[in-house]
């Protein structure tokens, strides 16, 4: 336990040393935040880390924490942020990076104070993927990754997550004037559109 804390501590202390920028990448189940991650990486050179794959990539790994994800996974609850923040500062610090777009994190008012307090990264700004629910379920329903939690049953649950306590995270960030809305309804290619104008610096938008 002792050497853990040590490691965590060694790990907060050499991420605050770096100052990394951080866009927090946020919006219903499905509504298209790792599609749009894939896209914003190849453009302009951040790194991609979506919560839900790193507590994906824990269960696979057979960690102690596994049986609970999954269980939580499983009933689209909102896993202990202790447990989330360690696996995004660890794969922060892997990835060499200073750039980093956080998908699905937070999504409570729990995992958005735990973040500040430990690490003390303040987000650059929140992206917001604003999509009507009936459209996210079609999405979901036909994604086909083999995710246990893209069942109607678990997804109904997931959306009633999201409305109860992820929505005050994005509104939180709203009253901070740090939130970029973007229609999510769209096909692909048209919300990848808005997504540029937000990435794309002030002085180009201008030029071009
Ligand atoms: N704009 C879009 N229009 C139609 N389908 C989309 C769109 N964006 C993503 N998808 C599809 O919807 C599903 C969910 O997208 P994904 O990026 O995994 O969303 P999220 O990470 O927000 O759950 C995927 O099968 C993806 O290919
Ligand atoms: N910050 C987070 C992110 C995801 N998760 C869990 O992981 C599940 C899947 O998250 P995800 O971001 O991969 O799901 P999508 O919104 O991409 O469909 C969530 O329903 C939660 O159970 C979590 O507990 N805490
Ligand atoms: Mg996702």
């Amino acid at each position: 336990m002792g050497t853990v804390d040590v490691a965590n501590k060694d790990i907060t202390a050499s991420l605050a040393d770096k100052k990394p920028k951080v866009v927090f990448v946020l919006g219903g189940p499905g509504s298209g935040k790792g599609t749009q991650c894939a896209n914003i990486v190849e453009h302009f050179h951040y790194t991609h880390l979506s919560a839900g794959d790193l507590l994906r990539a824990e269960i696979k790994s057979g960690s102690e924490n596994g049986t609970m994800i999954q269980n939580m996974i499983k009933e689209g609850k909102i896993v202990p942020s202790e447990v989330t923040i360690k696996l995004l500062q660890k794969a922060m610090l892997e990835s060499g990076n200073d750039k980093f777009l956080i998908d699905g994190f937070p999504r409570n008012e729990e995992n958005r104070a735990a973040f500040e307090a430990v690490t003390k990264i303040e987000p650059e700004f929140v992206l917001f993927f604003n999509c009507p629910e009936e459209e996210m379920e079609r999405r979901l329903l036909s994604r086909n990754q083999g995710r246990e939690d893209d069942n109607i049953e678990t997804i109904r649950k997931r959306f009633k997550v999201f409305l109860e306590s992820s929505l005050p995270v994005i509104e939180y960030y709203r009253a901070k004037g740090k939130v970029q809305e973007i229609d999510a309804a769209k096909p692909v290619g048209e919300v990848f559109e808005a997504v540029k104008v937000v990435f794309t610096p002030k002085a180009e938008k201008v030029a071009a």
